[in-house]
């Protein structure tokens, strides 16, 4: 039986990569193919480039840290290089939920990055937007750029987008599980309409229309008023890696993520890889590290099998030891 394994990461615990790893070891009995994913959140510069380098930066709350960017070729002799948000302002960066200050947390981190990409003269840059801490509808990308005298990027940038949230729905939808009090939702989703007309006078542009204008806080929908072109970051994915043609060869599909709730069919990577593998007709096997239940009863309902480590062994087991025991889980579920 042909098994593929295409998992996204699960945040802050297990990388996609290192599940596809365990499976292939835990299920050797099969021919396993190791597919990791990402939407464009965390793990997108793993699974895209083949060469790194680490320069300095600035997380969501402003403190030094250090970052990856990504290269891959680009045409006959170009780079592309390639960013992700969550490498420098992402929420596993300041510590989680509990370790944010989701007011003041802002995005000029990603500026940096972006000044450090175009030293390197790319032919172009891909830019992996979600998995972060802010809701600051882009200010700080935009502030920092402006002191430099950034107007325009100067080579085309694709933006890959985590969720396709539009930007005034930013602080609603994903605020609370940056550590936002039902207060602060409020208040970051009054700052969001001011800053969607702000756009809309300096830009010329109303960014409510455009899906996935408010992943990573809005960052989205301020990096294109810049000039990116936006993209869904698992098309981008599945469309460099042949997704479909993998889904088609197997016999069996298995993903998961962190979590699976209702934001798992706003463009992430389960939701994703369901859809395509039901035009398919394949079967899928979600395991995910916890989960919302009402979720999990309509992926169920449409004929799919859905198993959450944290209900099965306890969180505390799930969060400590989480590559041996979805080894283990697969072992018992596939069969
Ligand atoms: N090993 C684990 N066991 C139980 N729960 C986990 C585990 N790893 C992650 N989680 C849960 O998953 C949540 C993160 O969800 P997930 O990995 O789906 O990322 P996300 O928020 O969708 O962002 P991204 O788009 O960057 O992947 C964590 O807050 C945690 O609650
Ligand atoms: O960073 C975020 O806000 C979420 O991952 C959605 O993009």
């Amino acid at each position: 039986m042909n098994v593929l394994a295409a998992f996204d990461s699960f945040k802050g615990t297990m990388s996609a990569r290192a599940i596809g790893r365990e499976l292939a070891r835990a299920l050797s009995s099969y021919e396993v193919r190791e597919c990791p994913l990402s939407d464009g959140g965390e793990g997108f510069l793993e699974i895209l480039a083949n060469r790194f380098v680490q320069v300095p930066t600035v997380d969501a709350l402003g403190r030094g840290c250090f970052a990856r960017l990504g290269f891959r070729e680009h045409g006959v002799s170009g780079v592309e290089v390639i960013l992700e948000t969550a490498q420098t302002i992402g929420l596993t960066q300041v510590g989680g939920a509990a370790g944010n200050d989701p007011i003041r947390a802002d995005s000029t981190g990603v500026a940096i990055l972006l000044e450090e990409a175009l030293r390197r003269r790319p032919a172009a840059i891909l830019v992996g937007c979600g998995g972060s801490a802010v809701t600051d509808g882009g200010l700080g990308f935009i502030r920092r750029a402006r002191q430099r005298k950034l107007a325009t990027y100067g080579v085309p940038v694709r933006v890959a987008l985590d969720v396709r949230t539009r930007f005034t729905q930013a602080g609603e939808v994903f605020a609370p599980q940056k550590g936002a009090a039902p207060k602060e939702v409020d208040l970051l989703s009054a700052r969001l309409v001011a800053l969607h007309a702000w756009y809309r006078r300096w830009y010329g542009i109303d960014l409510d229309e455009y899906a996935g204008t408010g992943a990573a806080g809005g960052l989205g929908g301020a990096l294109m008023a810049f000039g990116a072109v936006l993209a869904s970051g698992f098309d981008e994915v599945a469309s460099r890696i042949q997704l479909s043609r993998q889904i088609s060869e197997a016999d069996l599909v298995l993903t998961g993520e962190g979590r699976l709730d209702e934001t798992s069919f706003d463009g992430k990577v389960v939701g994703e890889v369901l859809m395509l593998a039901e035009s398919q007709g394949k079967q899928v096997v979600v395991i995910v590290g916890t989960a919302d239940s009402r979720i999990v009863e309509r992926v169920r309902h449409s004929g799919h099998r859905v198993y959450a480590l944290s209900e099965i062994f306890g969180i505390e087991r799930s969060l400590a030891n989480p590559l041996q025991l979805i080894g283990e889980l697969a072992r018992s579920v596939v069969a």
